[in-house]
């Protein structure tokens, strides 16, 4: 019998390159929902080739317009709209497995609606888990929920763990298993070169040049600041259930070693392969076995060196916040992720310069790093009061 797929932000980066896996493997995959913000031609296509039962776009004229044109092409398929609809989606039991992909915090809902449906879910959205942490994986326990990572650092981290962490994320014993260090890998993003007083001047189309991968804009520009890899050292902690000094960033400008870990008897398991998120992704989707996903393996004989450095705290700020909010605790990392995406947005919209993103990380965590969520309530009222605080910080600007 074939596995039913919710794909949630089925028409973005990761979205496209889980319908890949989908059509690579039509005996085994079908697609039976799918979710977006307001793509309304990339829907109609998904529809199109996938014939999904439900889709749910979270922008409600954008929902109407589907409708029209799913009338007019004579595809049949239930629409829904909004934020509600959205979750809808991923709370619905005949769903199967869900692939989380949805980017930001706005990804949270319909993620933890999928976990209280005890559903499996490939998790890409990282900012979810970064704002949720421990109370998520609470939710994960309490109902049967199974998380597998599609981030490629964690999958790669994940692949080079013995099984009995692989089946307790949040909850493993690290230590137990003879590990001494997790070591998280980052390319560096597009300005790991330039003299440092360029920075000032970086706009948007510089930042979403990725020099490896090719994602949506967020996570471009979170490259590029290395709040990613920041926010991937928060995902980590809580997926593998890590200490700060547990997880150790390594530079790796080449992106082909995914990730590593080190254990106590001097032994170092990498996971390396081609920088392309359809293995990550067909890995979550198949485990425990494997399935094709269109990526070839690694031809070792023509490949370039692979290098490693230390990060440089000076050219990546965002970074140290990040491991400063990781040691303050969850309310630091919700402040944090919240005024990420704020700052994010407002640089990508010219709102604000490319160093103000830091400035106003470091603001959020001054303002909130101290606050102490204790329900997933609490984490959503915080998120939308950092947002209030940073909007109103780049409205000064
Ligand atoms: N791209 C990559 O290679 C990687 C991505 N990730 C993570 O995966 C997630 C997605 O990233 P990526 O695919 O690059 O992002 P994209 O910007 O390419 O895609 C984002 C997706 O989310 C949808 N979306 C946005 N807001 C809403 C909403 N309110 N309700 C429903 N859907 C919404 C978008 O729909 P629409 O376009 O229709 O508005 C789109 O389908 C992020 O959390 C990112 O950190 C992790 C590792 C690698
Ligand atoms: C593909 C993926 O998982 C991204 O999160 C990637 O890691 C981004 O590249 P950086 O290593 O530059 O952050
Ligand atoms: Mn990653």
């Amino acid at each position: 019998m074939k596995t039913k797929i919710t794909l949630l932000g089925a028409t973005g980066s990761i979205g496209s390159s889980t319908l890949d896996v989908i059509a690579a493997n039509p005996d085994k995959y079908e697609l039976y929902a799918a979710a977006c913000g307001h793509n309304v031609e990339k829907m109609l296509d998904i529809i199109r080739n996938f014939s999904p039962k439900r889709v749910a776009v979270y922008d409600k004229d954008a929902a109407c317009r589907l409708k029209d044109a799913c009338t007019l092409n004579n595809l049949s398929c239930d629409i829904l709209a909004g934020a509600n609809g959205v979750v809808e989606i991923a709370a619905d039991q005949e769903g199967g497995y869900v692939v989380a992909a949805i980017v930001g915090a706005m990804g949270l809902p319909p993620v933890l609606a999928a976990v209280k449906r005890g559903a499996v879910i490939g998790l890409a959205n990282k900012e979810a888990l970064v704002m949720s942490g421990k109370l998520f994986f609470n939710e994960v326990k309490k109902y049967g929920a199974k998380v597998l990572p599609i981030d490629s650092e964690h999958s790669a981290i994940f692949q080079c763990l013995p099984q009995s962490a692989q089946e307790n994320l949040g909850s493993c014993d690290l230590k137990g298993c003879g590990v001494d260090k997790i070591l998280l890998t980052g390319s560096g993003g597009p300005f790991r070169t330039i003299e440092l007083e360029k920075l000032q001047d970086v706009t948007p189309s510089m930042a979403v040049n990725h020099p490896v991968w090719s994602m949506g804009p967020k996570i471009s520009v979170d490259s590029s600041t290395m709040m990613n890899k920041g926010l991937e050292f928060i995902e980590a902690r809580y997926l593998f259930n890590a200490s700060d000094d547990d997880v150790k960033v390594v530079v790796h400008p080449q992106s082909v070693v995914h990730s590593m870990v080190s254990y106590i008897d001097g032994a170092v398991l990498a996971q390396l392969g081609n920088p392309d998120m359809k293995t990550p992704i067909a890995r979550a989707l198949a485990y425990p076995q494997r399935v094709v996903s269109g990526v070839g393996g690694l031809d070792f004989c023509s490949l370039k060196a692979l290098t490693f450095e230390q990060p440089d705290f000076k050219r990546y700020p965002c970074l140290a916040l990040a491991m400063q909010a990781s040691k303050l605790g969850q309310g630091a990392t919700t402040a944090l992720n919240a005024a990420n995406e704020v700052a994010v947005e407002a640089f990508l919209n010219g709102a604000c310069r490319y160093l103000d993103i830091a400035s106003l990380c470091a603001q959020s965590l001054d303002a909130f790093g101290g606050e102490s969520p204790y329900s997933l309530e609490e984490i959503f009222e915080l998120d939308a009061k950092v947002r209030d605080y940073i909007k109103a910080a780049v409205a000064r600007m």
